[in-house]
This record gives structure tokens, sequence and C-alpha cells, in this order.
């Protein structure tokens, strides 16, 4: 997560670099014994805190403009505690903006910052808690959940589908759906039986999902084909993730009860819905549905 925020960190290493260069500029480093050791680690200390708030919330949130609030906050903070520890290396002289006008500016504004960021977080987490607790009560009372498999079904999907569109826009991120299809899985069928294909689907799912990021959904939407909702993946992470579900289906020995090996080769097709695109839910499935048949006809032409 925190690769996508990497503009905030340069940002943030030149501010911090500036503050040293014109404090150097201005102030003359100070004599060893003049140095108030208790200072340093209480400012640095602090300083050293506020940087360690700012990786987390950087590593643990998409960008948007919650994120936006929090980390300049923070990062105010942090500039400003850091000049304050700066102070106690550095004689500067006083009068100068830098001997203490930073810190008494910037820290304030930074929890200024940090508080709206806080309230806005707060609201957030209020419309995501609103969301599950939805998404968890028609879970239970309408039962959207394939009793083969155990994951949700078609209808769940759909659902689920609408409610992390609306998230990943409201964060600005974009979200892909992804279609996975065993290839002749009939023939598995008529050769082993029905018990042993529907062993077969349960395995996979339970595959499927071991293979998946915690934020992201399987559910079983037809026959052998599953789908999978990638939240805040853009075309090229979800591409790998895909390549990286086949080859774990496709390198699944699947043991049937008479001793047999089988191995499925899996079609794959997804669409992605861009942070501001309109696309409902079910254009969704439909772009992912035709570029899985695309797929199919490649390795196998239907008959005109
Ligand atoms: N065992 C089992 N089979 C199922 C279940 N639901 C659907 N099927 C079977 O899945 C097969 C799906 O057939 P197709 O859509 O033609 O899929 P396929 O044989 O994999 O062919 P391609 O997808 O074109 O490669 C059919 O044989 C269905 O009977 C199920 O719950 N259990």
């Amino acid at each position: 997560m925190i690769r996508l925020h990497k503009w905030k960190l340069l940002a943030i290493a030149l501010a911090t670099n500036l503050t040293i260069l014109l404090s150097l500029a201005v102030g003359d480093i100070k004599p060893w014994a003049s140095i108030d050791w208790l200072d340093i680690i209480g400012e640095g200390g602090v300083s050293l805190l506020a940087a360690l708030w700012l990786v987390f919330t950087l590593n643990s949130r998409p960008t948007g403009s919650v994120t936006n609030l929090l980390s300049l906050g923070l990062a105010l903070i942090f500039v400003g505690t850091f000049q304050d520890l700066m102070d106690e290396v550095i004689a500067i002289e006083d009068g100068l903006f830098l001997r203490g006008g930073i810190e008494s500016t910037l820290m304030p504004l930074g929890l200024v910052v940090l508080t709206v960021g806080l309230y806005h977080w707060h609201k957030e987490q209020l419309l995501f808690t609103e969301q599950r607790r939805k998404r968890e009560q028609d879970f239970r009372e309408y039962r959207m959940q394939d009793t083969l498999t155990g994951l949700g079904d078609a209808r769940f999907l759909k659902q689920q589908l609408e409610a992390l569109q609306t998230q990943c826009q409201l964060n600005h991120q974009p979200l892909t759906l992804l279609l996975l299809d065993l290839d002749h899985f009939d023939q598995t069928n008529r050769r082993f039986g029905h018990r042993e294909g529907d062993r077969l689907l349960r395995e996979l799912g339970e595959l499927i999902l071991l293979n998946l990021r915690r934020c992201d959904l399987l559910c079983r939407y037809a026959g052998d084909r599953f789908a999978v909702v990638l939240p805040n993946t853009g075309e090229l992470l979800a591409g790998q993730l895909a390549e990286q579900l086949t080859r774990a289906v496709e390198h699944f020995a699947y043991k049937t009860n008479q001793g047999e090996t089988v191995y499925h080769s899996v079609s794959t097709g997804m669409a992605t819905g861009a942070d501001k695109s309109e696309d409902s839910a079910q254009a969704l499935i439909e772009r992912a549905t035709l570029r899985l048949l695309a797929a199919k006809d490649l390795k196998a032409p239907r008959a005109a």
C-alpha cells in the first residue's frame, strides 16, 4: 500500500532535508557539552513517533481525501517536531523564524488538519460498518450462499459488487472483476461422476480462497465458474493476480476416490472499472463474461 504514496513520502523527505539545510545555513552546530540530551530524547521521541504514525497510516490506506488529510496533519507535526529537535543541536540566532517559528506554526496547524482528517475517517468508518452490517445481514437473511461450496452465489456477487464499486469510487480507486471458468469440466463429470465433480468444485473454491488477499471476494457465479472481486485493483495488478490464480488451479492435482489424478486448465475474463467509471455491476459482469468467452474461443474455437 505504501507504494501508492511515494510522492507524499518524497515531499516529506524534501521538507525534512530543507529544514536541516536551512538550520545549518543560518546556525552553528552546538558544542557537544552544551547539548541537552534529555531534550534530544524527548523531542526526538515525539518526532520519531509522528514519523511512525505517518508510515502506519500510509501503509494501511488507499489514496483519497481522508488519507491526504491524515498524512498532511501527521507530516506537519513531524516536520514541526523535527525542527524542534534541530534546535537542540544547531544554535540559531534569537528572532529568526527558524528558531521556534516553524515548530510553533506547524505543530498546531498539523494538529488541526489531523483532527479534521480523523473526523472524516470516523465518518468513513461508520459508512463502511453500516455497509458491512447490511452485507452480513443480507447474507444471513436471504441465504445468498451456494450450498455446495459455501461461497456467496451470483445474487450475492452482484450485491457485493455494487457495494464495493461505491466504496472504491469514494476512494478514487479502480476495481476489477475476474471470472474463472474450468475447461472441459463436463468431461470430468462424465468420466468420474457428479459426486467427484462436486468435491472438485469445493476443493477448488478453497484453493482459490487461499490464494486471494484479505480484501478480495470470491463467489461461485455458476456451475464451474467462479467470480473474484478485486477492490482497489487496476488492470495491471489484476492481470498478475489472475495469472497466479490460473497457475494455482492448473497445478492443483485433484485425487479422485479411484486414486486417479486430474488436472484442469482454466479460462479467465476480467473487467476493470476505473475510479470515475459509471459502470454498473451488471455492465462489469457482462464485460468480464465477453472476455471469458473470447478466451475460451481462443483455446477451442466454437463452431460458427
Ligand atoms: N458436479 C457438478 N457439476 C456441475 C455443477 N453445476 C454445473 N455442473 C456441470 O458443469 C458443466 C458445465 O458445462 P460447460 O459450461 O459446458 O463447461 P465445460 O464442460 O467446462 O466446457 P467449457 O467451459 O466450454 O470448457 C456441466 O456438465 C454441468 O452439468 C455442480 O454443482 N456440480
